[in-house]
């Protein structure tokens, strides 16, 4: 790191970083040796350390701070360090035998306990190259370590994972006792280096100069020369360069392949048999050779398809499928599915021998006709089925009326008993024989009863008649093949999510972002909001008569002027809730002083089903999701900072079920914001406009019933829900005044003195209140001596006074300051323009100025 970082982006915003600023280390990388020395212990009892490629000096920084007092710390670097106490620095390329005879002069015949090496060529530009040049200097640290440790010592050293790591680590174990491998917590998971500490030196008297030579430990398996491996005698030393004969990638990157982007020629994704690994692996699919640009030329490949064989890691699970149908297209049109291949050959061979007359094309025609209609007919009754099946569903959840489907629970003359009206099965039997009805969705997707003959007959054809059975068959099994490839495409896409996963490290970081933003999305209005409306408007309007319509007509529903639709989400929230008990669980230990719910008769007979009985056994759940346990105790936090009164919940089925999670969402939400303050923009518009009276409440929660708050998910395909979880949102209007009133904040906030700047402050302004205090007293002292006269004893108190105010107010010397840079860089001399007495200073020296009275004091402190 001799050049001077840009600290920008990630690097400014690490953890390890600010505290290497905050604690005055050179470098972040100090964090790295501590940790290490913390696991290890190396530096407590070292007398001698030798820190190779130390600038910008961190390590040395470290090695001083932990070494016992009047121990030898020697850096080396290719640039030079700024001085560091009890640390003697040298300039040099550690390859070189100069850099050798240097640390010999400094060390006499000394021997170092602890050699460090946390070398790095300019990593950045050719990754191959600084792969293999990071191996060698690792290399030429080992050899300068051996030649300066001490029996029994230790060498601590950076490693990439690359392909000569396992070479390394072999000759490490030649010379010491002890070799680990290890990830300090601060060492970016991003970043391909491990440290590899060397324990427990064992010297020996000659060590083979191949095992310091770069030609031999990372010859390559393949280029050994066949000599090598000849004599019994040579075969140990073959062994030695090269442990592993073939070389495996599991830990780094592959051969000659150091590079993030990769991309497979198409071939390989359409003829693989695992084109799932090779789309998680690669960015591209490319089309280059003949065979493969022919298949650009196909109908098949649409613009869609080359789009997406473009760039993979933007795909969705929509175009993930689509990639994957095409693929299977491509290969039946290539002949490539065996089976498929199989089949048709079969039916081409029948098509083939049959010797075809009008007659018989006729008759072929009327036969296609035939099965064509039985299978449309065979659809329209799987999807009546469907249909049917859902709308028990939904009755029996009470989200729909019997009467929506057109069926009158009382009429007799469709010859049905009342117990039955909900079995749609029994009651479609029993009308098939005399009206021949069938369950069918009219355009509004509503179900109606059809009667119609036609239809009938298609039906009663397609129960009867043989060979459309076999066609029916036939359309089934496609059918059921359609959806085996569905479930295995969903499993497909996940399995390719996971390992987009796993190579993205940030994706945790991107989906804990996420969801904390969404936390203070409004999408709409919760019950909670409601409540609290109820209890707060002082305003006249819909809202307040809706109110009173709501106590008045107990058959209304609860604030929606639907009485289905109200049902509609109300249904929607109870089995949110069944889906989720858990959630229930802990969130029913939360019920608090709240005022009795107000309930619809709706509710009274929604609540009181007898799937809702012993729902507070869920309370004895366990297995709570880690993200509900922290809404919890954000609750929790919140509720006893409200004095809030943690109950045991009611035994009452009703009240159990009204402890609706959106009320603790908003308890959530409310202690977020009372916590942090309004952070998006939306947030802050909306409360802007309602403290400047540019909307009422009432239009706030008119615009909460907006196309995203009661969205029906059900039936929707997962991936489409998935997509839409990530692109469907209400795009809330922002305002600029929003936007620079939280853009002013965040400078307030950057503005804020650290903790340390604060506690000085305050420090300072004790002290002189002290001072003055001190003052007061002696003046007071001064005052009550009888032999001065009054004279003198204005004079002295005058300047006692003036003493004591003057406290902490050090008068400042007038001396400039020269920063270090640009034209003054390196300048020795007056600068330029410059008159007066002046100083000059560089980033490095108010730290180690403050670094060393740190220290000063602290030595101090110890002696006395
Ligand atoms: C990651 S930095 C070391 C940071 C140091 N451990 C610290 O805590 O401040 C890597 C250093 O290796 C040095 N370096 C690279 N090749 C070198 C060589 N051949 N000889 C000496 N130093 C070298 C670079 O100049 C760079 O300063």
């Amino acid at each position: 790191m001799g050049k001077a970082q840009k600290k920008t982006g990630k690097g400014r915003l690490d953890k390890y970083y600010k505290l290497a600023k905050e604690q005055g280390y050179r470098a972040r990388s100090a964090f790295k040796l501590i940790q290490l020395n913390k696991k290890y212990s190396f530096l407590e009892s070292a007398r001698c350390t030798i820190d190779l490629c130390a600038a910008p000096g961190g390590w040395l920084q470290v090695a001083s701070k932990y070494m016992p007092p009047n121990s030898v710390i020697v850096g080396v670097d290719l640039v030079s360090i700024k001085p560091i106490p009890r640390v003697v620095t040298f300039a040099a390329d550690i390859t070189t035998t100069h850099c050798r005879n240097l640390i010999r002069g400094e060390l006499k015949d000394w021997k170092a306990d602890v050699v460090l090496h946390d070398g790095a060529p300019n990593v950045g530009t050719a990754w191959i190259q600084d792969a293999y040049s990071q191996s060698e200097l690792v290399l030429m640290s080992l050899k300068l370590a051996v030649e300066f440790l001490i029996k029994g010592g230790t060498f601590v050293t950076k490693v990439f994972r690359s392909v000569d790591y396992n070479n390394l680590i072999w000759v490490f174990n030649q010379l010491f006792g002890k070799v680990e491998a290890t990830k300090p917590p601060s060492s970016r998971n991003v970043s391909a280096e491990i440290f590899v500490v060397c324990r427990d030196f064992l010297a020996p008297k000659h060590i083979d100069p191949k095992f310091l030579d770069p030609r031999h430990v990372f010859k390559d398996v393949s280029s050994l020369a066949p000599e090598d491996k000849g004599t019994s005698a040579n075969h140990v030393q073959a062994n030695v360069f090269h442990p592993e004969k073939k070389r495996r990638h599991r830990d780094g990157y592959a051969d000659g392949d150091y590079t993030l982007f990769k991309s497979a020629p198409a071939a390989n994704f359409v003829l693989s048999s695992d084109p799932i690994g090779v789309l998680g692996s690669v960015n591209k699919i490319t089309f280059t050779t003949d065979e493969e640009k022919e298949w650009l030329g196909l109908d098949i490949t649409t613009g869609e398809i080359r789009l997406n064989c473009d760039d993979l890691k933007v795909l969705g699970k929509g175009d993930f499928k689509t990639l994957l149908k095409w693929r299977l297209a491509l290969r039946d049109e290539l002949g490539l599915d065996l089976k498929t291949q199989n089949t048709e050959d079969l039916i081409e061979s029948v098509e083939v021998a049959e010797v075809i007359d009008e007659e018989q094309q006729i008759s072929d025609e009327l036969e296609r006709l035939n099965a064509e209609s039985a299978a449309r007919a065979k659809r329209e009754r799987r999807r009546a089925n469907e249909i049917k099946s859902r709308t028990i569903q939904r009755m029996q959840l009470q989200m729909t009326a019997p009467l929506d489907i057109g069926m009158n629970q009382e009429d007799s003359s469709l010859g049905l008993g009342q117990d039955d009206v909900f079995d749609l099965g029994r009651a479609e039997e029993g009308l098939r024989p005399t009206q021949q009805v069938a369950f069918m969705r009219d355009d509004d997707g509503d179900i109606i009863i059809d009667s119609d003959d036609q239809d009938n007959e298609a039906y009663e054809e397609g129960e009867e008649d043989d060979e459309d059975e076999n066609v029916l068959e036939l359309e089934e099994e496609r059918e059921k093949k359609m959806a085996t490839l569905e479930a295995e495409m969903d499993g497909l896409y996940d399995a390719y999510q996971d390992r987009l996963r796993e190579r993205d490290a940030k994706y945790k970081v991107k989906e804990s972002r996420r969801k904390n933003a969404e936390r203070e999305e409004w999408h709409g209005i919760g019950s909670r909001d409601i409540d609290q409306d109820l209890e707060e408007s002082d305003e006249e309007g819909g809202w307040e008569k809706m109110q009173q319509v709501k106590s008045n007509d107990e058959t209304s529903s609860v604030y929606s002027t639907d009485d289905s639709e109200e049902e509609d989400v109300q249904s929607k929230r109870k089995r949110r809730k069944l889906q989720d008990p858990p959630r229930i669980a802990k969130r029913q230990r939360l019920i608090s002083k709240l005022d009795p719910p107000k309930t619809s008769v709706a509710a009274r007979v929604w609540f009181a089903q007898d799937v809702f009985t012993g729902v507070n056994g869920l309370d004895d759940m366990e297995n709570l999701e880690d993200e509900d346990e922290e809404n919890f105790d954000d609750v929790e936090i919140s509720s006893t900072e409200n004095d809030f009164e943690l109950i045991p919940q009611d035994d009452d089925g009703d009240t159990a079920m009204w402890n609706v999670e959106d009320e603790n969402e908003d308890e959530i939400k409310l202690a977020r914001i009372n916590k942090l303050g309004l952070i998006t923009p939306e947030a802050v518009t909306i409360a802007q406009q309602l403290v400047n009276h540019q909307k009422t409440k009432t239009q706030l929660i008119n615009d909460g019933f907006n196309r995203y708050s009661l969205n029906s998910k059900e039936g929707l395909p997962a991936w489409f829900l998935d997509e839409e979880a990530k692109f469907y949102k209400p795009n809330l209007p922002i305002t600029k005044e929003a936007v620079i009133a939280l853009r002013a904040k965040q400078r307030a906030l950057d503005a804020r003195p650290i903790k340390k700047v604060a506690e000085a402050k305050a420090r300072k302004k004790f002290k002189a209140a002290q001072q003055l205090d001190k003052a007061m007293k002696k003046a007071e002292g001064v005052n009550s001596t009888a032999d001065i006269s009054e004279r003198e004893k204005a004079q002295q108190i005058e300047k006692l006074m003036r003493r004591g105010l003057s406290a902490g107010k050090k008068a400042k010397k007038d001396i400039k300051v020269v920063v270090a840079k640009g034209a003054h860089k390196g300048l020795k001399g007056r600068p330029k323009g410059v008159k007066g007495r002046y100083t000059m200073v560089d980033s490095r020296m108010k730290k180690e100025v403050r670094a060393k009275k740190r220290k000063e004091k602290a030595a101090r402190k110890r002696s006395h």
